[in-house]
């Protein structure tokens, strides 16, 4: 797992070998223990270099071990080491050195890096802080605000910038390993002592209770609740203020709270589940490894509002030449404006040149018939849809990919007005399209294997999160909002104000509470749905017959407030009030809590006092339980796609995992349980009826969520 070869006569060479990403497994540090050893006890070796296997110097600390009983050799005493020896030991840095890979090239003595790779301190990420010296030799090195700054975000650090830090001595763009090679002989015989990063004292910073005051706030408050960036500014500050020595016994305190944390073992799930999305797998058998992608090097957008705008943004930053198609003429000069804008900003925050020239623009919608893919995001009406699906059929050239950005109809009926649905595909984007990081790819019954993969492969080269679901009202996301915003109704028809379900949910970690979100996104939206599904009765005022629709019971509180225009935040009203139409500042409103005491008077519903677990309980558990049914309905394939559509789509707070994985957590028991209780509280809310793979999960024994998929399977072979 590390092998030492001589070269250039009296360098030892030290490759790490554990693919892919080279990875500090148990077997790898022993790999570097025992090579380090022989290389240094070997007269003929006269200094070190390390490099990586394949291209990646290493990707840190292997994840997938921090769950089992540690073996092997530790770290810390490992990188000392190599600290400690008196021949040079040189890193080669090609790829990436991230975490425990980058705390190993601290210890060593000097680093060259290729220039196209990264270096970083990313444990944050993953709930945990650089334990094997990073947060103490970082600060030492660089100084204490530009590793604070590194360690508590996790960001990922260009050659160059690794350059200008100081982190590394070296770049090159000629091969990595021989370079160090040559450099590793250079420095034969100088002395080492200024080259221990453990033995600087820390760069004085002034006001040092200034800085780390100003970093724990910008932590707490862009953490929402997560506890590792509050750490690592703990375990930076010990840097700053304590030996060495002293220094790294914090850090081992420091990192002991972390390591077992549920925190730690929610982000961990979090980093496995992004990748397990991109290993798709359909119902009728087809996969990710068996399906071939086909290329796309021209794609068209057909409407061009503010959904149209960002998904030819995304295409065009992913380098495809985009036919961007709208109708109106007016709306088109908007449009050229605005995506021309979204290019340049885009451009500028990632140093490129603006890809303006990918896109052109037309009002005639024959513009698209070269186009390899074309994806329609026209206003969301069924009939206006279809339309355009016929349309793109007569126009389109044979073979051409048609995908859908439709949020919840029917993929399925889309495809029928195609001679060929096989090709068609939902490629559901989040607003705004160009930033957020989740895409829904929705195939239909008739949907082609090779069209998902093509769907799932554009994502990819977007930046997306692309997770394959299947064909339903509201997809995944949208479908498992519906129960929570349901409950979130109740409750304040129940006793519960806006600010306090709220509240309580931001708390538990959410960006938005679901009113503030709703008013956002604008409360019309949902009560274009609502009517359209026949929910909306004006005439249903009062009595029990004005909060029963279709046999169940509703909340007509949102079309109440639609019907006063209250919007939310683009009318300056909904569920809050707002200094103008427009603002951000969200106010708690007299008027609303007076509403509210009218409508719960006029229905005779009492109120009780409602608390915030309830509030969790309640909007979440109903949300996991749709989950489990869209398990159960093979909707999607496993619990991680749920999750990641969540974190990603849907501002579920990473730290917590995703639903079904915060289910597991919570104990599939408990959420059984409280289910039971609230459906018997409520028998008229068919959405707190607890789904039927939940209790077969409890019966199983609540298996861990790594082996739902095989109590899947059965329900799925047994149907
Ligand atoms: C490296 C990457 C940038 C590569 O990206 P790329 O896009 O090329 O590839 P993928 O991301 O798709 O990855 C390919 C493949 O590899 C898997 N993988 C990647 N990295 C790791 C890893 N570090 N470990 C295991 N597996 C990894 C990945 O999952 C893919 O496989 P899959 O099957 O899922 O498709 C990119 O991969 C990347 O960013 N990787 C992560 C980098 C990272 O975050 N590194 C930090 C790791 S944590 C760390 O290093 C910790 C150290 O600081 C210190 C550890 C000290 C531990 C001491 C413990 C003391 C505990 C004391 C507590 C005691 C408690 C008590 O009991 O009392």
């Amino acid at each position: 797992m590390a092998q030492l070869t001589r070269v250039s006569g009296s360098v030892g060479l030290i490759t790490l070998q554990n693919p892919p990403v080279n990875a500090l497994s148990a077997a790898v540090r022993q790999g570097i223990v025992d090579t380090v050893k022989k290389a240094v006890s070997d007269p003929l070796v006269k200094c070190v270099v390390i490099c990586g296997q394949n291209g990646v110097f290493c990707g840190g600390a292997d994840i997938r071990e921090f769950g089992a009983p540690m073996t092997g050799p530790p770290l810390v005493p490992m990188i000392h080491a190599i600290e400690a020896t008196n021949k040079p030991v040189v890193a080669a840095i090609e790829g990436a050195a991230l975490g425990g890979g980058l705390e190993l090239a601290l210890g060593c003595h000097y680093r060259i890096i290729h220039s196209k790779a990264r270096v970083g301190l990313p444990e944050v990420t993953l709930g945990l802080l650089p334990a094997a010296g990073g947060s103490q030799r970082l600060p030492r090195l660089i100084g204490v605000p530009a590793a604070l700054e590194l360690i508590t975000t996790g960001r990922h650090v260009s050659a160059a910038e690794a350059l200008k830090l100081g982190i590394v001595d070296q770049v090159t763009d000629d091969n990595t390993v021989d370079t160090t090679v040559k450099f590793a002989l250079s420095v034969v015989g100088r002395s080492l002592e200024s080259r221990r990063i453990s033995t600087f004292p820390c760069p004085p910073v002034s006001d040092l209770d200034a800085v780390f005051d100003v970093a724990m706030q910008r932590v707490r408050q862009s953490a929402r609740g997560a506890i590792a960036p509050v750490t690592c500014v703990q375990a930076v500050r010990a840097a700053a203020t304590l030996p060495y020595t002293q220094g790294m016994k914090r850090e081992q305190e420091l990192m002991a709270t972390l390591f077992t944390s549920g925190q730690a073992r929610a982000l961990q799930y979090c980093f496995f589940a992004q990748r397990a999305v991109s290993r798709w797998s359909m119902p009728s058998g087809a996969r990710w490894d068996t399906s071939k992608p086909r290329p796309i090097s021209k794609a068209a957008v057909i409407g061009l509002g503010t959904m149209g705008r960002g998904i030819a943004v995304a295409l065009a930053q992913a380098g495809l030449s985009v036919v961007a198609v709208e109708t109106q003429e007016k709306q088109l000069m908007d449009a050229k404006q605005a995506v021309s804008g979204m290019l340049e900003r885009g451009a500028k925050r990632r140093g490129v040149a603006p890809a303006l020239g990918l896109v052109s623009y037309s009002h005639n919608i024959q513009a698209v018939a070269e186009a390899d893919l074309v994806i329609e995001a026209v206003f969301e009406d069924m009939d206006l849809k279809k339309k355009v699906f016929q349309q793109l059929s007569a126009v389109c050239k044979p073979g051409t990919l048609l995908c859908t950005n439709t949020s919840s109809l029917d993929v399925d009926h889309l495809a029928s007005q195609t001679p060929s649905p096989e090709l068609v595909v939902g490629m559901h984007f989040f607003a705004p399209a160009h930033v957020m990081k989740l895409l829904e790819v929705v195939y239909g019954p008739r949907s082609s294997p090779q069209a998902v993969a093509t769907a799932m492969q554009l994502g990819k080269k977007m930046g997306k999160v692309s997770v394959a679901v299947g064909n339903c009202r509201g997809f995944v996301g949208n479908r498992m909002l519906k129960p929570y915003m349901e409950q979130a109704f109740f409750l304040l028809e129940e006793g519960a104000t806006p600010e306090l379900v709220d509240q309580a949910l931001e708390e538990f970690g959410f960006a938005m509470g679901v009113f503030r979100m709703s008013d956002l996104s604008g409360l019309d939206v949902g009560w274009r749905v609502r009517k359209a599904d026949g929910l909306v009765d004006p005439d249903a005022t009062s009595g029990r017959s004005a909060r029963i629709r279709q046999g169940r019971r509703y909340s007509p509180l949102g079309d109440l407030l639609c019907e006063q225009g209250r919007f939310g935040q683009k009318a300056g009203r909904g569920w809050y009030q707002y200094d103008k139409p427009g603002s951000r500042v969200a106010k708690p409103d007299p008027w609303l809590h007076n509403f509210l005491e009218q409508y719960r008077a006029r229905h005779g519903l009492g109120v009780r006092h409602i608390d915030h677990q309830e509030v969790l309980e309640r909007c979440l558990y109903a949300l996991i339980n749709e989950g489990f049914r869209i398990l159960e309905d093979g909707i999607a394939a496993g619990p991680e796609d749920i999750d990641a559509i969540y974190v990603f789509g849907y501002g579920w707070p990473r730290y917590r995992g995703g639903p079904m994985f915060y289910a597991g957590m919570v104990g599939l028991a408990n959420v059984l349980e409280r289910l039971e209780h609230f459906h018997q509280v409520h028998p008229d809310v068919p959405y707190l009826q607890p789904c039927s793979l939940l209790r077969r999960l409890v019966a199983s024994g609540s298996p861990p969520i790594q082996k739902w998929r095989e109590v899947i399977r059965k329900v799925h072979s047994q149907l």
